[in-house]
């Protein structure tokens, strides 16, 4: 019974808009990659690495992750697809033998805590065999549509019913394959990808459950995140 994490690093950065992809960007001396990456070995909990590489960057984040004395677990680098969805099913297709649980985790979120993939696992361990970490929202939220000229609000929904959710997200291995095996009908067809991998197990009708996550494990997305990321690194 071991423990395999997916990290996926293959998006070019759109929103960052630098002029290499976000994985690769430096946060306070290593790129946000090698964060991730050492923080889910460092957890304890995960027995290897699966990274999708951004196109024609494999062997780049190969040597960087494989030189490196935090990451202590064998990692495999693959290359990415053209959405989040196609590089974890990616990732998916390369994981050898003996793996049941499988994390899979955003190079975007480089600071997440060991102790937030220690709980996610802990939860799929202890039954659950989807979980996937989620914070309450502090701002209330509107449902909208195009309207003429400005968004119309079609509602306000409740939210002490909705989280805002994180990497990494947990499931037992045979729930993963086959919600990524029906979400790829679906993605190529008239549906957009999946945004988060509990969305394809949600689109089975299987139950995904919730465990506390973490303001640490933050998504970087823009510039002021990035910064907002480097005074965090340095408290
Ligand atoms: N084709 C893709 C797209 C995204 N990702 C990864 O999925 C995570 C979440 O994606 P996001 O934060 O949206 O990253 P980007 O797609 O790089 O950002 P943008 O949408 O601004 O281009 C990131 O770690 C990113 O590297 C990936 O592996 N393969
Ligand atoms: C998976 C994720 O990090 C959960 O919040 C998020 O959905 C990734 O979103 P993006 O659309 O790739 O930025």
């Amino acid at each position: 019974m071991t423990t395999l994490a997916i990290l996926t690093a293959a998006g070019s950065g759109a929103r960052l808009g630098r002029d290499l992809p976000k994985a690769l960007v430096d946060l306070g001396g290593f790129p946000l990659v090698l964060h991730a990456a050492r923080r889910l070995a460092g957890s304890g909990v995960v027995d290897a690495l699966i990274v999708t590489a951004p196109g024609g960057l494999r062997d780049v984040v190969a040597e960087l992750l494989t030189a490196d004395a935090y990451v202590t677990v064998p990692v495999t680098v693959v290359d990415g697809g053209p959405t989040r969805q196609a590089s974890v099913a990616a990732g998916l297709a390369a994981a050898g033998a003996g793996h049941d649980v499988v994390l899979v985790h955003d190079a975007a979120r480089p600071l997440v805590p060991e102790d937030l993939v220690r709980r996610v696992v802990a939860a799929v361990r202890a039954g659950h065999d989807a979980v996937v970490p989620g914070l309450p929202v502090t701002d209330t939220v509107k449902q909208v549509v195009p309207g003429d000229g400005a968004e119309l609000v079609l509602g306000t929904p409740d939210r002490a019913v909705l989280r805002a959710v994180q990497t990494p997200q947990g499931f037992t291995r045979e729930l993963l394959e086959r919600a990524h095996k029906a979400g790829e009908g679906r993605s190529g067809s008239e549906l957009a990808a999946a945004t988060d991998d509990a969305g394809l197990v949600e689109a089975l009708g299987e139950p995904v459950h919730i465990v506390r996550g973490d303001a640490a494990a933050a998504k970087i997305t823009t510039e002021r995140d990035l910064r907002v990321a480097a005074l965090e690194l340095e408290d």
